[in-house]
């Protein structure tokens, strides 16, 4: 009906639903109830794949393993097109010389290479492609200025392309940039030599004949052909190549001789995908050059590419960043603990940023402030945006200021690999915190540091239940805190039990370690006293919701921004020698900080 097309057509949010595997979530728990285990194992593992660090799932898949009606085959990746199931699989099993099970297993692959070569050909002409060329043929206009011949021509040749290009995709595994080389006549290969091996000696002939199709030469083939010709004794006329083989290089025989011609007689282009393409197929005239980009093919040469990060391990991995502790170890679900995230002379760095603005706060009144949490202790925090105001002030080191801001997305960036990965994570607030203890007041002491709450809910302990609603900061979704140093006493940070009481895990402070968590009723935390010394780290909320992202922290980078352009400037003009030593102008710079602390202060969140 009118508009019908438009009605279904699906959101986004959907798409990226479907993205992450969500549906097979909910397949899994519908197989579940079906009691069809090894398809439910099947979806579980499916979500799990795209979803390494659900920690639900992670709990159900080890259920499953448990369970009698789950094999170890069970959990297999349901997205894998066939064809990829069927080769890995095959060649698994002729790894553990199990050739007899790995012969269907291969066969499949072979036939479903086949069938996905099929499909995608048959796409080459449906409605997608016809719009891709409409999009070509407005580049290049060749075409569309030449009569209905070219016409014609130019359609046909952009569909023989497309059907080309179709083997390159086949033999290309979903994520990665390049084909698996020579991938028919390589399962042809272990066909042959598993045929042989369970002493089914006609199907090895059919094969092996089939190789010597894409490469007559090859003496392997060649050797072994004349291998199974005298095991077999008598000679059996009717055998032959595979007729799938056959029509196949047929077919593609055909295609490659029109391309060339076209290459050759219209100046269009074609990338030949395989290597075994007969010689005689390629005119005189382009040989040449061929022969030098065949040179060039970029699977024989290129080192393996890098395939996307699809796994949270690369992208912490890649960072110098490890894994110490995960949810398991610390006796809960959504947390963890990474380490290496900070070298010792950052944290110097910053923690000689939070002595710098305590001491410019000093002066301005602003220390000595009790903490909010406990009398026995100071307190000092400090933004992003005050921490580049002052360096704008020449209050602190402007490296310091510029460090906090990239620790904290260098955080951010490491908690969303870890938690959420294929959904963004936003800053939503930043603070470099310091509780000092206050000597002569810790005799006795039975208080924390910072008593247990969760931070994006309010706790009940009598109840366990978290209540998500204001003046809660229901908003964040994950925390972390990256510590700067450990030469303190007490300051442990410790997760509990809903009931506020049993204590689940303990972390101890060090340079550099960072500990993440979901900011929900499951991850309720304190902090023991500090009864020596001052304990300083970066406080961070994330959001997935972007309207509540950090402002002030865009506002420190560009002002950080502003001021590094300003001081190249300065540079610049210090070295030009035309210039005496003129009186010091007022610094723009320093106005501007000055106007803004006059403005009435924004709201913004604190802890
Ligand atoms: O500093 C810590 O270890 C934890 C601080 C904390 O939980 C908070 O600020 O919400
Ligand atoms: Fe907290």
């Amino acid at each position: 009906g009118p508009g019908g097309a438009a009605r279904l057509r699906v959101g986004r949010a959907l798409r990226d639903a479907f993205r992450r595997r969500e549906p097979y979530n909910y397949l899994q728990r519908a197989y579940y109830q079906l009691k069809k285990l090894d398809l439910a194992a099947a979806a579980a593992h499916t979500f799990f794949v795209a979803n390494p660090t659900h920690l639900q799932m992670r709990e159900d898949i080890a259920k499953y393993r448990r369970m009698s009606g789950v094999r170890p085959q069970s959990f297999r990746d349901l997205e894998t097109p066939p064809h990829w199931a069927a080769y890995d699989a095959g060649l698994e099993l002729l790894e553990r010389q199990e050739a007899g099970l790995a012969l269907p297993r291969l066969e499949e692959a072979l036939q479903e290479s086949l069938s996905q070569m099929e499909r995608c050909r048959a796409d080459c002409e449906g409605p997608e492609a016809q719009q891709q060329e409409d999009v070509e043929e407005e580049e290049d206009g060749a075409w569309s200025q030449g009569g209905l011949y070219e016409a014609i021509a130019g359609h046909w040749i952009r569909v023989l392309q497309c059907r080309q290009r179709c083997v390159r995709d086949t033999a290309t595994r979903p994520g990665r940039s390049s084909p698996v080389p020579d991938f028919l006549p390589s399962q042809l290969r272990w066909l042959h030599e598993a045929y042989a091996q369970v002493g089914n000696l006609t199907q090895a002939v059919e094969n092996v004949l089939s190789v010597l199709l894409f490469y007559p030469e090859d003496e392997a083939a060649k050797k072994a052909l004349e291998q199974y010709q005298a095991q077999l004794g008598e000679p059996r006329p009717g055998l032959g190549p595979r007729e799938d083989i056959q029509s196949f290089i047929l077919r593609s025989l055909g295609e490659k001789r029109q391309l060339y011609y076209a290459m050759e007689h219209l100046g269009t282009s074609f990338q030949d995908p395989d290597p075994w393409t007969p010689a005689a197929v390629v005119p005189e005239a382009l040989r040449e050059k061929l022969r030098e980009d065949q040179e060039k093919r970029p699977w024989d040469h290129e080192p393996p590419q890098p395939s996307p990060l699809t796994h949270w391990k690369d992208a912490l991995l890649l960072e110098g960043v490890s894994l110490t502790q995960d949810a398991g170890q610390l006796n809960g679900s959504e947390r963890a603990v990474l380490d290496g995230l900070l070298t010792p002379a950052e944290c110097g760095l910053l923690l000689q940023l939070a002595t710098d603005a305590a001491g410019a706060g000093a002066r301005s009144g602003y220390q000595g402030r009790r903490s909010p949490h406990t009398r026995h202790e100071h307190f000092e925090g400090l933004t992003v945006l005050k921490a580049v105001q002052l360096a704008r002030a020449g209050a602190v080191s402007t490296q310091g200021a510029k460090l906090l801001l990239e620790a904290s997305e260098h955080s951010r960036a490491v908690t969303e690999a870890y938690f959420s990965p294929g959904r963004p994570l936003h800053l939503s607030f930043t603070h470099l915190v310091c509780r000092s203890a206050i000597a002569g007041e810790q005799e006795q002491r039975m208080d924390l540091s910072h008593p247990v709450h969760a931070d994006n809910c309010i706790l009940d302990p009598d109840t366990g239940e978290c209540w998500q609603e204001p003046p809660a900061y229901t908003y964040r979704d994950y925390s972390g805190i990256l510590y700067l140093n450990d030469d303190f006493q007490g300051g442990n940070l410790f997760f509990t039990e809903p009931n506020a009481l049993t204590v689940t895990a303990q972390v101890r402070p060090r340079c550099g370690r960072l500990v993440a968590f979901s900011a929900g009723g499951e991850n309720p935390h304190g902090v023991w006293a500090v009864t020596r010394g001052r304990r300083c780290a970066l406080a961070l909320w994330h959001t997935w919701a972007p309207e509540h992202r950090e402002q002030e922290w865009a506002e420190a980078k560009a002002l950080l921004q502003e001021s590094e352009k300003t001081e190249e400037e300065e540079e610049e003009e210090e070295k030009m020698p035309s210039r005496g030593p003129a009186p010091e102008p007022p610094s723009p710079r320093l106005q501007r900080v000055q106007g803004k602390a006059g403005k009435p202060p924004r709201v913004r969140e604190e802890l």
